[in-house]
């Protein structure tokens, strides 16, 4: 079933300590939240791991509270447990309360009661995280040799930006409560993470409608698939028009098939000069070829949306034809060489609809990728003024407006050659048939992810992946993003 956009809101720490906030100030009982997530770990642990000598590291917040109920509710359950403690709660909290119904072992924070520990539970700190981790508590979770089970976030994970701040360790599994956080999403936490398991703990609805998510996981959901009605004809469903040298004109026919097979009703695949029309028109024959040189198609309006850079030189020439097709008022998708050839001058991009760089074109145009690469795009997206899709294993698609989505259903392998050449030609095709450009950005990354997915279904982790194998996924794509 589809999730409703709410389902799939990501909320920062900060933006999660404002529903706690709101919830208390509801009447909302902190310490029974506090035995809701508490529980919940346990519940989840316990269907996981078989009972066995299990550490709770706790810390001085509301992350060690619910350390503390984890303790008391496996211990209720016959597991051997202990606690060991970084610091006390600050008396007269929460977690003190959680502390004070601990009634087991209290082991020092110390190397040899970590050495004798079969399961760590870290419940060190969660949301609170107010600076890089350092002292016992990195050199204890630098020591852990065990399966690690995370409250909330590995301990030293921004929720926010999925980055370390100075050490977190590897989970197996990690518990959090209401909603998940971006960094939950965003490498490398992600990895660090483990199963993520989401647990209900009871939030109220109107503590969690009280602050605006601005970022979301990517899924349908977050977007809807343009309709096709009876009463459409191929022209109600979009002309992409795509220009292609013939350096690579493998790319912009990649680009034209995609677009084709997301629905747009006329693709068409501008030669940059007579021996690139000659190639083209060797191509699927349901493609249209036209002669150079491209900008003479601009006259038509009809051809609403291009695809501008897969397989175009990063030459000045390329960033002219960009400029003018924006100044036609035309939906435009850069990637490639339009991009690169961009490089050191974002503005040039303004009026665009759609940027889709990978890490390398995005430094090239916007300077180095600082750590919190949501910001970055945000960033980017603010300046252009475009919908901006960092490509990665975990895609961030942010717009001029602040929204920002993360895309997690793309294989390692598609990570190859041409495979960005599909991205731009789904996210033009869907620009075509009147997707907005934040939509169509995320459903052409959802897709393509999808895509890759079913082809390598049943193969062997690290089986290899071509861009042509994902032509014929789109369909039942298109089809699993409807249902
Ligand atoms: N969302 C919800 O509705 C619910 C949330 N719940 C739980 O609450 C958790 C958030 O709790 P929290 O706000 O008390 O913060 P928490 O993570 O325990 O850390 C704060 C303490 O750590 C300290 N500290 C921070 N960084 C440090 C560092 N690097 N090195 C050393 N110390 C550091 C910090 O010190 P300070 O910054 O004040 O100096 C402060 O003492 C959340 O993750 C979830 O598990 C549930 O109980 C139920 C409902
Ligand atoms: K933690």
């Amino acid at each position: 079933m589809t999730p409703s956009p709410s389902a799939l809101a990501l909320l920062t720490p900060d933006e999660m300590a404002a529903v706690d906030r709101a919830a208390i100030a509801g009447g909302a009982s902190g310490p029974a939240l506090m035995r809701a997530a508490g529980a919940a770990v346990a519940r989840a642990l316990r269907k996981r791991f078989r009972p066995c000598r299990t550490l709770i590291l706790a810390g001085p917040g509301n992350n060690g509270g619910d350390g503390y109920v984890v303790a008391r509710l496996l211990e209720r359950e016959g597991w051997p447990v202990s606690v060991a403690a970084l610091a006390p709660p600050r008396p007269g909290s929460d977690a003190a309360m959680a502390a004070a119904e601990w009634r087991g072992p209290v082991l020092p924070f110390t190397p040899e009661t970590l050495a004798r520990a079969q399961l760590v539970v870290d419940a060190l700190f969660g949301a609170g995280l107010s600076r890089e981790l350092d002292g016992p508590a990195a050199a204890a979770l630098r020591a852990v040799r065990v399966p690690l089970v995370a409250v909330d976030v590995p301990s030293g994970l921004d929720g926010a930006t999925g980055e370390p701040r100075g050490f977190a360790p590897q989970a197996a599994l990690t518990v959090t409560f209401g909603r998940l956080k971006p960094g939950h999403l965003l490498l490398p936490g992600r990895e660090l993470c483990g199963e993520v398991v989401l647990a209900d703990i009871g939030l109220p609805e109107a503590a969690l409608a009280s602050v605006a998510p601005r970022a979301f996981r990517n899924a349908p959901g977050l977007w809807r698939l343009p309709e096709r009605g009876a009463q459409h004809h191929k022209f109600s469903h979009g002309h992409v028009t795509i220009p292609g040298g013939a350096a690579m004109p493998g790319a912009a026919r990649l680009a034209a098939m995609s677009a084709r097979r997301i629905g747009a009703g006329l693709v068409t695949l501008a030669a940059e000069d007579t021996a690139t029309a000659t190639l083209f028109r060797q191509g699927e024959p349901g493609l249209l070829v036209s002669a150079p040189p491209p900008e003479d198609l601009l006259a038509d309006e009809r051809r609403s949306a291009w695809v501008l850079g897969p397989g175009l030189p990063p030459r000045p020439e390329t960033l002219a034809l960009l400029r003018r097709v924006v100044e036609a008022g035309r939906h435009v998708v850069a990637d490639g060489g339009a991009l690169t050839a961009a490089a050191g001058q974002p503005h040039t991009l303004q009026g665009a609809a759609i940027l889709t760089p990978h890490a390398g074109e995005f430094a090239k145009v916007f300077g180095a990728l600082r750590r919190d690469r949501l910001a970055a795009a945000r960033m980017a997206a603010a300046v252009t003024g475009a919908v901006v899709v960092l490509k990665g294993s975990d895609s961030i698609i942010a717009a001029p407006d602040g929204r920002a989505a993360i895309n997690n259903n793309a294989p390692p392998a598609l990570a190859t050659a041409g495979s960005g050449d599909v991205l731009a030609g789904l996210a033009g095709g869907l620009l075509a048939q009147n997707l907005p450009p934040f939509e169509a950005a995320c459903a052409a990354a959802w897709l393509h992810g999808q895509a890759a997915t079913l082809a390598l279904a049943g193969a062997a982790p690290g089986t290899p992946l071509v861009a042509e194998d994902l032509l014929p996924q789109l369909r039942a794509a298109w089809i699993a993003a409807t249902r």
